[in-house]
């Protein structure tokens, strides 16, 4: 088991982790979410003794990392796959870390197999790719065998083939009854990979819990509900109904209705009322994404900020496509709240801002905001901004899912202090001012 206890880390002004406490137990995989810079990495430096706390301390198997015996049989950590010295191969670089903690050589080509790295083993990993890379990293961590295991993003640069197998080994280290704690922003994998999630925002406890609990407890439930395509004042009719009942309704993409604050009994009962067919039903729960973005939107420092294009207004002749832009793009009908692109502002005649789908894909930035549709009486979502005021889009907070914004990142000022939307276990204490500049 891991365990944190009041951990904090300051360098200089900076408070990169505050009284941080939590559990990592073993047999299931424990999954470490916070936005960028929020600490993640710092934490693990500690628990693996790299770094000093200022305060508090770590413990795995209820000793401080450094007074482990042989630690490297007990302990694996990917840490920064680019650690490695450049000039040695894969095997090399494997079998001095077996030697140095008394590891036999044959388990370095038992690594080796199990990463899929045996082809390339004799190759010098200065040459090897971001995913290789990563490979190589987590055969280091598996080496010893150990019972505890942590992974600082482990998935970073895998292709899809490589996720899956990370998902799967990561479960099965976990399944072997192994304390397994790995960080990353891929949501959609974290969901499918990790039963326990420690989310912290700005060095502190944002969450300690089931996956499962942390998607309810941070999620508005909703209904989809479909009336016939060919019949749009059917729609105009539920849509008047619910919003007579006390429900919200936003209008999904595919035309469907997303209704929050009713059951779906009396959606039902409405449409009855209301002499509207009903092709779809459904009641659907948010993803742990949009349940991570609700709880962590107050705990964000890097956000990204509208790309004015100052001096880019012309543009050159035969570059812009033929027919200007796509609708619905900067400023065009639903487009209000995209990342970068608030509503109104005019984008660049003829061009499709990069990184933004071109005709033909659905645009994921026109889905109006599923948040500000509240059911009533909801608290408000952390850091979310009281009604009148502009709202952006929850996806347009940095991207913290691998892939960069393509117009960057750039700090922004303060945020709020990030609340928990709802009660949760394990509430933050007072978040300590922020900090944005970086002192390292
Ligand atoms: N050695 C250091 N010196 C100064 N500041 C540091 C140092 N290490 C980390 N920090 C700061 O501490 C904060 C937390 O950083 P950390 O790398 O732990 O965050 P993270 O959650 O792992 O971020 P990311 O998701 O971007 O990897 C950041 O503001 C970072 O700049």
């Amino acid at each position: 088991m891991i365990e944190a206890v009041g951990l904090t880390k300051r360098y200089g002004a900076k408070t990169a982790v505050y009284n941080l406490s939590f559990q990592v137990r073993p047999g299931t995989v424990t999954g470490f979410l916070g936005p960028n810079g929020s600490g993640k990495s710092t934490t693990m430096r500690m628990i693996l003794g790299l770094d000093a706390p200022t305060s508090g301390h770590a413990t795995i198997g209820g000793r401080p990392f450094r007074s482990l015996p042989n630690a490297p049989r007990q302990v694996g950590a990917l840490l920064d796959a680019k650690a490695v010295h450049g000039g040695r191969s894969a095997r090399q670089h494997l079998l001095s870390l077996a030697q140095l903690s008394g590891i036999p050589a044959r388990r370095v080509d038992e690594v080796l197999g199990v990463v899929g790295l045996q082809e390339v083993a004799a190759r010098r990993s200065k040459g090897f790719s971001l995913g290789m890379g990563q490979r190589l990293g987590i055969a280091a961590a598996l080496l010893g065998d150990p019972q505890v295991l942590l992974f600082d993003e482990p998935v970073n640069g895998l292709d899809p083939e490589g996720i899956l197998w990370v998902r799967n080994l990561m479960k099965q280290l976990a399944a072997e009854g192994r304390t397994v704690f790995v960080s990353s922003h891929l949501m959609s994998e974290m969901a499918l990979t990790a039963e326990h999630l420690i989310v912290i925002g700005r060095g502190q406890l944002l969450a300690d819990m089931s996956v499962k609990d942390f998607i309810s407890a941070n999620s508005a439930d909703f209904a989809r509900v479909r009336t016939p395509d060919t019949e749009p004042e059917q729609r105009e009719k539920l849509t008047a109904a619910i919003g007579e009942a006390g429900g919200q309704v936003t209008p999904e993409q595919d035309g469907a209705l997303r209704v929050t604050g009713l059951p779906l009994p009396r959606i039902s009962d409405l449409a009855h009322g209301a002499d509207v067919r009903l092709w779809e039903l459904s009641p659907h729960q948010a993803s742990l994404e949009e349940a991570y973005m609700r709880m962590t939107q107050g705990a964000v420092d890097y956000r990204s900020t509208a790309d004015p294009r100052a001096g880019l207004q012309e543009v050159p002749a035969g570059y812009a496509p033929q027919g200007g832009a796509p609708q619905g793009y900067a400023g065009g009908p639903g487009y209000a709240g995209g990342p970068g692109y608030p509503a109104g502002q005019p984008g660049m005649p003829g061009q499709v801002p990069a990184g933004v789908p071109g005709q033909g894909q659905p645009n994921p930035y026109a889905q109006p905001d599923p948040y500000a549709q509240q059911a009533p009486g909801a608290a408000p979502g952390p850091g979310y901004p009281p009604p009148g005021q502009p709202q952006g889009h929850p996806y347009g907070a940095p991207a913290s899912y691998g892939a960069p914004h393509p117009y960057g990142q750039q700090p922004a000022a303060p945020m709020p202090p990030a609340a928990p939307a709802q009660p949760v276990p394990t509430a933050p204490a007072a978040m300590p001012t922020p900090h944005n500049e970086d002192a390292r």
